[in-house]
């Protein structure tokens, strides 16, 4: 096929979503995701329990790691309050150019900083670069077995605090195993699991939010 996924799903976002509103473009991905073309989004039935968590953090300072195509950016950069800012860290080029333009369709691009780049290489420069003291929430949707290599990358960074919330997408599937063994047995996190589906099928899923106890 001559276009990509990404690139359908752009352009039924560009026909189908008003600019400047969030929940538009939220809901044409979900449409084109549910009627179309099966994608890896958070989706609206996991993407609510994100709402819910990123609206109880309210956070200043916000990490998401794995853009795709911008989907939950979207979903947490509306969220967030006045002078807050998401960094989200995406290291597949195309994926990334369809993600600021998704993005930048919501009308969020003021509130979202999307580095092109692998989440190992940019983490530790998140202090110097970007003036990061520590992360309020981080979201981690990228390749499932970079979840616990970068959670004790973001831990010997120092740029979790006390508190910091991290949720993570997929625990059930395809699964993060040795994340979710580490963040339930360490007593530097207070872990929960919220019971969901996997995006747009009746297959379990379910995202894991853990606080930092420092
Ligand atoms: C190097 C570190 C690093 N640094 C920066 N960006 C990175 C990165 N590693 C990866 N990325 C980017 O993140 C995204 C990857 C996301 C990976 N997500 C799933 O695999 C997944 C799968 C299913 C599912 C598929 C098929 C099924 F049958 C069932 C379930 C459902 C889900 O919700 C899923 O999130 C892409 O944009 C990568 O370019
Ligand atoms: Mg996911």
């Amino acid at each position: 096929t001559r276009t990509t996924r990404p690139q359908r799903l752009l352009r039924a976002v560009q026909k189908n979503a008003t600019r400047n509103n969030p929940l538009s473009v939220i809901s044409a991905i979900d449409d084109f995701c549910r009627h179309r073309e099966w994608a890896m989004n958070v989706g609206d039935e996991k993407g609510f329990i994100l709402d819910s968590v990123v609206n109880e953090v309210s956070p200043v300072t916000a990490l998401e790691l794995g853009a795709y195509c911008g989907y939950s950016a979207v979903r947490i950069a509306r969220l967030l309050p006045p002078g807050a800012c998401l960094i989200t860290l995406e290291f597949n080029p195309d994926y990334a150019a369809i993600a600021r333009q998704v993005i930048a369709w919501a009308g969020l691009e003021d509130k979202v900083q999307l580095v092109e780049g692998a989440s190992g290489d940019w983490i530790p420069r998140m202090k110097e670069h970007f003036g990061i003291e520590t992360f309020d929430f981080v979201f981690l949707d990228h390749w499932k077995d970079s979840y616990l290599p970068d959670t004790k990358l973001l831990e010997e960074c120092g740029l979790l605090r006390k508190g910091t919330v991290l949720l993570a997408d997929n625990v059930i599937c395809p699964g993060a195993p040795d994340y979710l063994e580490y963040v339930r047995k360490s007593l530097s996190y207070e872990s929960r699991f919220f019971k969901s589906h996997l995006e747009y099928t009746k297959a379990e899923d379910g995202l894991e939010k853990s606080v930092y106890l420092s």
